[in-house]
């Protein structure tokens, strides 16, 4: 029997962050136990106007189903006349992105062991045939421990998927055959974990074009891929993972199990202690 929860279920704390359609706020159960949980609160009325409850019942029926430390938890939701509140996971450090762009860019062995835990969540989700679609800095957050947690499945569909709604923000993360509006497969989580790649080491996507949409949307149908002249660059075996990853075929794109296992990623991933392999 699943527990009701509803808004007089909880203390609210404070707010932690907004998003499209709503607010995130820290919260805590009345009675024992005392979950501590992220409530996200979304408007029914700009939903609808939006066209995306859909999206949202999906996002919902795709996150309620998964379990796995490095995707944020979806524990249960509940709506009254005017919203409709989701009982997230609270991660404990908050958005990654803001830690990206306040230290410019991250280190090899950061970006690296972050780039593991994408690897393994991504794993998870193509085993259920998941695709995330939206894979970016601003989706992630981070645990209490540092560890990475992918947030907000808003786009995530069952594959094969072929999206019907209108793309809008940035296209930074689309791979060439998401852009040309073609059939797509997990594979664009694929390109996706390239493009995070780069911008974690770099501090900016690959493709990012300013004179606009339309010159980013040329680069990246050409996969028009270049690293930094300046000394900046990362290593032969980051770049090494990078170009293996954006492959405009998506069939040439490195299956993740190859990532888990490719030299950039085993020389950071964490020692475990031999009294750990003895305990
Ligand atoms: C990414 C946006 C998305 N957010 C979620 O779904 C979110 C889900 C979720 N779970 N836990 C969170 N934690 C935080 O947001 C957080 C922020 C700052 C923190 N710190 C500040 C610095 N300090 C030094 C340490 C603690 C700690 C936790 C968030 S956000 C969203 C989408 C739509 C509507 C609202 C929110």
């Amino acid at each position: 029997t699943r527990a009701r929860f509803s808004l007089a279920s909880f203390e609210i704390g404070r707010p932690l962050g907004k998003g499209k359609f709503g607010r995130v706020y820290m919260a805590r159960t009345k009675t024992e136990p005392k979950y501590i949980v992220a409530l996200k609160c979304l408007h029914k009325e700009e939903l609808v106007k939006a066209k995306v409850e859909k999206q949202l019942r999906r996002e919902i029926e795709i996150q309620s189903h998964l379990a796995h430390p490095n995707i944020l938890r979806l524990h249960g939701y509940f709506h009254d006349e005017k919203r409709i509140f989701l009982m997230l996971e609270f991660a404990g450090k908050g958005e990654l992105y803001k830690q990206l762009h306040k230290c410019h860019h991250f280190s090899e062995k950061r970006s690296s062991r972050y780039i593991a835990q994408m690897t393994d969540a991504l794993a998870y989700l193509h085993r259920k045939h998941v695709i995330h679609r939206d894979i970016k800095p601003e989706n992630l957050l981070l645990g209490i421990d540092g560890e990475l947690k992918i947030g907000d499945f808003g786009w995530s569909v069952h594959a094969p998927g072929n999206r019907r709604t209108t793309l809008c923000g940035t296209l930074d993360y689309l791979p060439p055959e998401m852009v040309e509006g073609k059939d797509h497969s997990e594979k664009v989580d694929l390109w996706a974990l390239g493009v995070l790649t780069y911008e974690f080491l770099i501090g900016v996507p690959p493709f990012e074009d300013l004179n606009g949409y339309n010159a980013t949307y040329k680069r990246i149908a050409r996969v028009d891929l270049k690293f930094p002249t300046d000394g900046t660059a990362p290593s032969p075996e980051a770049q090494d993972l990078i170009k293996r990853l954006l492959r405009h075929d998506p069939q040439a794109r490195l299956p993740l199990d190859q990532v888990a296992v490719h030299p950039w990623i085993t020389k950071y991933r964490k020692k475990v202690s031999s009294a750990g392999s003895r305990g």
